[in-house]
Formats: C-alpha cells, structure tokens, sequence
C-alpha cells in the first residue's frame, strides 16, 4: 500500500488569507515555488499558485490587494492509502495530532504513484525474463525495465526518449494500438533480438496515453512453451499412471488440508463417491470420523519422517499406508499419503475374506495360505474348491516355486476329507530303489535293512484322505506302471506281500514338466498321464500375475519379521522394484529374497537401492543401472534404456538371444550386439 505521507512534500511557502499578493510574490520566491498555501489562523484553507497571480495582473488587478486564492483542497490523514479524490487539485496530509505535515498536488501524486508502481513491477519482474517498455503517443520511450534493457541489450539512458516505432521491427502497424487495439503474440526484433510479446494501449482516466510493449525473447518463449507441452503431457501420463494403478494418493499441506485426491479412488472405504468431495477438506476430519486408524498423516508430522502403518478404516477394512514428507527451505509442506487396500487380498481358506494380518497370523501356523490378489488366482481358487468337492484325481502343472504345494493343500483342506490324513510325497526326492517301499509300504523281512515288524507306504498312511504325489515327473517308468495298476484298482500289494490292501485314497498330482512332451518323448507313460489328466489345472508364473507381489512381498515380510524379531518396512520404491521383477523363480524366488533383504537392510526400511542390489546383483543408486523407469533425460537416452530394459527382461524370461530376439522381432545380432556392448562395461553391465 501507499500511503500520503510517502508522497507529500513539505508545506515550505505559507501565506495568509489577509496578505496581499506581493506578499504572496515574495513568499514564492523565496521558497523558488510556484504554489503557497494559505492558511487562516492555524488551518490551512486554500493554495495560491503563480499562475493565479499572473492572471490577477493580467486582468488589471494591483498587487497589494488582498490575495484570492483557490479552495479544491482537501485534508487526509498521512497513514491512510493514497487514493484520488474527484474535483480535487491538491492533498494535504496531517498527523493524528491533526497537524499538517505535507502536501501535494494531485498530478504530483499520479506521477510519484507511477514512478512507484514501475520501480515495484521492475522489482517484481527481476529475473523473470519479461522486459516492459512504455512509450508515449510519438511512441517515444518514456520507461523501460531493467529485463528490457538486457533482453534488447542497451542500457535505458541511451533509449530513453528515442523513437521505439522506428527502432522496432515487425509486421504490425502500431498506430492501430495507439488507436486502442490490444494485439497479442506479436513477433518483432530490434538490434537482433528476435521477441514475442503484447502490445496494450495505455488508459489514462478513460484517454489513451501511450503503449506498453510486455515481451520476453522469442527463444525463451518457445522453449517455455516446449516446457510447457512437455509438463502437460507428463501430467497426463501420470493421470494415466494414477487411473490404472492400485493405489490411492493423497497430497496433503503441512495444515491439514486435503490438497490432491489421485488414482483408484478407495470409495469403498470412505463412502466418499469423487476424489474431489474430498479436496480442500481437513484430513483430521476423516480421522476424527474413525475412516482410518492409526492417523498416518498425524505420525509423519511428528516423527518429521517416512511412516509406514497398516491402517484399519471404520468399515473393518485394511489399508497399507506410506506417508512421506515433503519439506521445503526445512519447512514441512506436504505430506504424500500412498494408500493401498490390502482387505482385497483375500485368503483362499474355505472361502472367507479376510484381511492381511489374519492371513498372516494363520499362516504363520498353517504355513500352507495362500495370499493372492490377482483374478487369475481368485479364478483358479473358485474351481479348485469345486473339484475339492469330489473325488477326481488333480493334475497340478507350473513352472517351479509358483505354489502348486500350496495349492494342493488347499484342495484337501477345503475338502470333505479334510480331517484325514493329508500325505506329500516328493517322487523326485526318493532314491529309485526305495520308492516302490515308500509309496506301497513293505511287510517284514522284505529286503535288508527293513524295519523288522514291516511298514505301511503313503497310499496306507492316506487311506480315506488324499495323496499328494509332488514332482511326479519324476517317477521312473517301472514305477509309473505300478501307480497305474493300483490307480485302477483302488488297492496295494505291499513289497514282500501277498495281502491286497484296499485303498480309498484321493490323488493329487503334480509337476513342473511339460508331461505331454515327455509322453511323446517316451519318458512318460502316456496311460499315467491321462489317468493323472483328469482335471488339469495350470498355475499361473508370478509374472503373469504381478498384482499378487505387493501381498506376497508384505506376507513373507511379516513373517521374517516375526521369525527375526524385526519391524522392517518396504518403501513404496523398493515395492515399485519388487512388481517390475519377472521373478523367474516365481513365489519361491520372492520369499528368499524378502529373506535376504531383510537380514541385508540396515535400518528399519528395506528400499529400493536394496531391492535392486538383490534382484540385479547392482546398486540402483548408479543412474544407468535402474531397472527402467520414467524420468526426464534426453530422448535419445530414454529410448536406448527402454531398449535395454526390454532386452534385459527378455533375456530373464526367455534365456537365450535367439528366442529373445524372436520375441521382440529385431535381429539376433541387433541382441548380441547389445550384450557384447554390456559385457564391454556400458550401461546395464550386469544384465
Ligand atoms: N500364493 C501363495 N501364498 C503364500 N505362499 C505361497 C504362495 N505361493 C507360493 N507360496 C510359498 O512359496 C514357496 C514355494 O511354493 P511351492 O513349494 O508350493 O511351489 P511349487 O510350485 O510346489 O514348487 P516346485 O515345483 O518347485 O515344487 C512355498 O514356501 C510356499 O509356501
């Protein structure tokens, strides 16, 4: 604000009402001032100016007749903000004591408002790239700032008052704005500076008084622009990210106030319909409301660091929350909350939904639940607990780790036959010469070294529950034929015996071999493998179902941390790390690395340069050797790391350069190429 007393002029040539006007000559002249103020008694109630004594001479008028004087005056306080009055000629500011301690004229006023203003615009616009310049009618420069004179690069002393339509050129005609016409987005150039700027008629209580010319250099217009384009597209692709992710992210100001609401909107825990009922609100309403305890945002602020929590909201539901904060010259100015429902991932056990630390607790006993979040597995469930219900033999195929285990556990345990007997038996893990014995027991005195009173094998020990024949691939042929015979005939003949024993036994079996290609290669028995092939299920690699790493990763996590007494987090980072993984060793391979990485971690949080060292035998704090993500870098560059990224992914599924090439239908040599260029120490060296 401007007030008065930071444009008044001290009151110096004061004459009174009774004086005359050689008096009044005199007081002018001796203060060298046109204009006097008149004062009765101790007010002052008019100015007398020279003009006004030239006109009483003029018109025959004598000098020592009383003065007359002029009255369009009027007193303000000098504090208040400097605003014109209408009919006015001149201002006269006093003190609370109602003293006068100043005055101006209102011309006097306007000019030292703009000298004001302009020296607060240069100041506002220092550094920004934007040079203002302001002419007069004859487009005579009359104001330039300092961005003006480096932008045009001479100083304004020189330019001061010179012609700026004729040092200007472009393809405008300015008259038209001295005619009152705007024009936007004019190109132009002077002493070789290419600009892009807006030209405005400048009003003057309705008249107009000049032009201002608004420009920036044309370069650094355009590349704003590019920026511009380039944050816009950046912006939408992270609407995108947010729309398809699981996540739910809320930006929250050091305040409280709900800043941001992004990504799959967790309606169904808060009864909230848009993201955008929820902006501009205070979070500690939600809080207040029980929508989700512990209060995240709370714990951040006061531990001024990452926090982590399982979250339970007022439906009974879980979330997993990652709050970080976001400080600014040491202030904290928002805290990131990064939510993901977890109740979703549902445990199989005969069907109930239950929540994470459940699953966890249980698991911890059983160790056999299976933690998924996918479709595919919710899918596969549904039919195995339909086929549980019946007796038929189970073919389980999968590649080796994804849980085929765990699986057949589960078809026993939701099972009519779940409180029999549940027998695994691992064909690839017995001696040849024993597994006839094993699975079909002995009776005394059949070979040396037998136990003397003989031995029930695992079709015994499962009679009336179920046999889980893992690794059946495995199986020598001579002992595929015997399987045969007693799958056909529900009964045994134990090694040394002549007894049948009748068998009620429900066969589950399972390999990580393509059993169909090894009957055409003759090492199975194809009789066996259509016996086993009754009800097929395949079970799907881990990479085929990303969604089911984040549950898996925090339920190994949950478990090592109560095996180790620890309280170890994942960041969100080091999770991004875990889901971009192809996991070649599927589920098996996750649970060894969550292991690994939270004997390896340090602190309590495991991220992700961790995660990368584990996954890529490399510290992803080298730039080069992230796993790919999106960041700004030249394009050239993104395109050889996406490249790379593709190659390396593909050479973790696929193995060998020919079939990777295949799949992504470039040369072979374009690959070995690419990988003699890595062993040569360039980027992804550790691929
Ligand atoms: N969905 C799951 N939820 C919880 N744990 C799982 C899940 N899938 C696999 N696991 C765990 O991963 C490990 C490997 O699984 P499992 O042994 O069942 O795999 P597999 O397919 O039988 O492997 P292989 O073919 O080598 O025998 C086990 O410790 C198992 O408990």
């Amino acid at each position: 604000m401007i007030a008065w007393k930071d444009i008044v002029r001290p009151i110096e040539a004061v004459i009174y009402k009774s004086d005359c006007f050689q008096q009044a000559i005199r007081v002018m002249r001796e203060h060298q001032t046109d204009l006097a103020l008149v004062k009765d008694d101790d007010n002052y109630v008019g100015y007398c100016t020279l003009s006004l004594l030239l006109d009483h001479i003029g018109d025959g008028g004598q000098i020592d007749e009383t003065v007359t004087y002029q009255t369009d005056m009027i007193t303000v306080p000098e504090t208040s903000e400097a605003e014109f009055p209408h009919n006015i000629t001149l201002i006269v500011s006093e003190n609370r004591k109602q003293e006068a301690t100043g005055f101006v004229t209102l011309e006097d006023a306007r000019n030292k408002m703009n000298a004001y203003r302009l020296k607060e615009l240069n100041e506002m616009l220092h550094g920004s790239g934007i040079g203002i310049v302001k002419m007069n009618l004859h487009y005579e420069i009359e104001f330039m700032n300092e961005e003006a004179e480096s932008i045009l690069g001479i100083p304004s002393d020189f330019l001061l008052l010179r012609n700026y339509k004729t040092l200007l050129t472009m393809e405008k005609d300015l008259d038209q704005v001295a005619q009152g016409e705007t024009m936007i987005n004019v190109s132009s150039s002077f002493n070789f500076k290419e600009m892009n700027g807006n030209f405005y008629p400048l009003r003057i209580d309705g008249k107009i008084k000049g032009i201002v010319h608004i420009f920036s250099l044309k370069e650094a217009f355009e590349k704003a622009v590019q920026e511009l384009d380039f944050v816009r597209n950046i912006y939408s692709d992270l609407h995108a990210v947010y729309a398809s992710s699981q996540e739910q992210i809320i930006v929250v100001d050091h305040s409280g106030k709900v800043l941001r609401v992004a990504g799959s909107f967790l309606e169904n825990f808060w009864g909230i319909e848009t993201p955008e009922d929820m902006v501009g609100n205070d979070w500690g309403r939600y809080t207040e409301e029980k929508k989700m305890e512990p209060d995240i945002f709370n714990m951040c602020v006061t531990q001024r660091q990452k926090v982590s929590a399982l979250q339970t909201t007022d439906l009974s539901e879980k979330l997993w929350s990652v709050a970080t904060p976001i400080y600014h010259e040491g202030q904290l100015e928002r805290v990131v909350i990064l939510l993901r429902n977890i109740s979703e991932k549902k445990g199989s056990g005969m069907g109930e939904n239950r929540d994470m630390s459940e699953q966890v607790a249980e698991a911890n006993q059983l160790g056999n639940e299976v933690v998924y979040r996918s479709e595919k597995i919710e899918t596969l469930l549904a039919e195995l607990h339909r086929v549980a219900q019946m007796n038929s033999t189970v073919l389980l195929e999968g590649e080796s780790g994804v849980g085929k285990e765990i699986f057949a556990n589960n078809i026993h345990t939701s099972s009519p036959r779940h409180d029999q007997p549940y027998i695994r038996v691992n064909c690839g893990a017995i001696p040849e010469q024993l597994i006839e014995s094993e699975l079909f027991g002995y009776e005394r005195g059949a070979f040396t070294g037998a136990d003397r009173n003989g031995k029930a094998g695992y079709f015994e020990l499962a009679h009336n529950g179920t046999l889980f024949l893992d690794e059946v691939g495995e199986l020598p042929l001579n002992m595929q034929v015997k399987l045969l015979r007693v799958l056909q005939e529900k009964e045994i003949v134990r090694v040394g015996g002549t007894e049948t024993i009748s068998i009620n036994v429900r066969l589950i079996a399972a390999t990580n071999k393509d059993l169909e290609h090894m009957v055409q290669m003759g090492e199975f028995r194809e009789d066996l493998y259509y016996r086993l092939n009754v009800i097929p299920f395949q079970v799907p690699p881990l990479r085929e179902r990303k969604e089911d790493i984040f549950p898996l990763a925090i339920y190994f996590l949950e478990q090592f941390n109560q095996m180790y007494s620890f309280q170890k987090k994942f960041t969100s980072e080091a999770i991004d790390v875990l889901e971009a993984y192809e996991w070649p060793g599927n589920v098996r391979e996750l649970q060894n690395i969550v292991e690994r990485l939270i004997v390896l971690s340090q602190d309590d949080w495991v991220d992700e340069d961790i995660v990368v060292k584990a996954l890529y035998g490399r510290s992803g704090s080298t730039k080069e050797e992230k796993p790919f993500a999106v960041e700004i870098m030249p394009m050239k560059e993104a395109v050889e790391k996406l490249e790379n990224e593709l190659i390396r992914q593909a050479i973790n599924r696929y193995k060998t350069a020919t079939k990777v090439s295949e799949v992504l239908k470039v040369s072979p040599a374009t690959i070995s190429r690419r990988m003699k260029k890595w062993k040569g120490g360039g980027e992804n060296a550790n691929v």
